[in-house]
């Protein structure tokens, strides 16, 4: 199928910013977001290239302090940008937990619970289910599901979701199971466009791709294969593609929390900012840089819980209950 990304109606066309209402950036007026403190983070094993964990060791103790540090100030800066915080308890042997975009793929109340390609990450699995069940039985999920055997899905690290086209990207070629689209399809209802990621640094789709709530996508042209650049610049349409720059995408900034017209990252060339100020959005960096030793960066460290597709919240304006931010986890 054909998307006229062109055509009217979906998203205000590019336009100054001083031009575009606060409507044009769609976000609910409280995000929940589920994090885990780094307590157990480390490089200890080697899963993607970004791992080194001679490195890590050599560099322990300033690299866990930087992580502890960066990690806090990404939630304290998500918190004041309007999210409720809510946390999964860190485990001692599990150092990627804190990844939390691996967890689950969240929509509609729904969670589809992560299933792991590497035996290093499978222990987080049981883990995660008890957490979203959790949240089931406080009435926060209306459902917990599990992937269905002998196919792998790394959560919403390898199937971002895109609200305002009603869309999940789904990574496949180092993680994931590109059969796993049919899965997610059927459970959530929304269209799933498997693409392939060829360059194993962005081995999750959350390192090369990062939809925004104004239309625009931030895209890491190298990691798809030339049909999925295609597939990209046919839906998405190319005046709202935005290209991050090699310098960028080395240090994951496309690996963005993007909350209405804020985005969140670890760091942006002067390049990267102005390409985003220009269509209005706010850059927040954050020094979460430590996370890039072991292939993460703001939005792996992020999972949304009230993630809604157009038709949901059409259908029921608020469902979810409120999330109060606990008071203790602020600084
Ligand atoms: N890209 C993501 O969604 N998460 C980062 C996962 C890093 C972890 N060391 C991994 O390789 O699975």
């Amino acid at each position: 199928m054909t998307i006229d990304a062109t055509a009217p109606g979906l998203w205000p066309s590019a336009q100054p910013e001083s031009a575009r209402p606060e409507s044009a950036w769609p976000e609910p007026a409280r995000p929940r977001i589920i994090m885990c403190a780094p307590d157990h983070f480390e490089v200890s094993y080697t899963i993607n290239p970004w791992m080194r964990p001679d490195e890590w060791e050599s560099r322990r103790a300033e690299l866990s302090g930087a992580a502890a540090a960066g990690w806090s100030a990404l939630r304290n800066r998500l918190h004041q940008l309007g999210a409720a915080v809510e946390l999964v308890a860190p485990h001692p042997g599990l150092p990627d937990l804190v990844f939390t975009a691996n967890a689950a793929v969240v929509l509609d109340g729904k969670a589809l619970v992560a299933r792991f390609r590497h035996p290093e990450r499978r222990p987080e699995e049981p883990h995660f289910r008890r957490f979203f069940d959790g949240l089931a039985s406080r009435g926060l999920l209306d459902a917990v599901h599990d992937m269905p055997p002998g196919l792998c899905l790394e959560g919403a690290g390898d199937c971002v979701h895109d609200a305002g086209r009603g869309v999940f990207f789904l990574g496949h070629g180092f993680r994931s199971d590109r059969e796993a689209a049919a899965v997610v399809a059927d459970l959530f209802g929304e269209e799933v466009e498997p693409l392939e990621l060829v360059d194993p640094r962005f081995y999750h789709m959350d390192t090369a791709l990062c939809p925004l709530s104004g239309g625009e996508v931030l895209y890491v042209p190298g990691a798809f294969s030339a049909e999925g650049r295609g597939r990209l610049r046919e839906r998405i349409g190319a005046d709202r593609l935005i290209a991050v720059p090699e310098a960028d995408a080395v240090r994951l900034a496309a690996n963005a929390v993007n909350l209405g017209r804020d985005v969140v990252l670890a760091e942006a060339s002067d390049d990267l900012k102005a390409a985003l100020a220009e269509r209005g959005y706010r850059v927040h960096e954050v020094p979460i840089r430590s996370f890039g030793l072991s292939g993460g960066s703001a939005f792996c460290l992020t999972l949304r819980l009230d993630r809604r597709s157009v038709r949901a919240a059409a259908a029921a304006p608020e469902t979810v209950a409120e999330v109060a931010v606990q008071p203790a986890l602020l600084d």
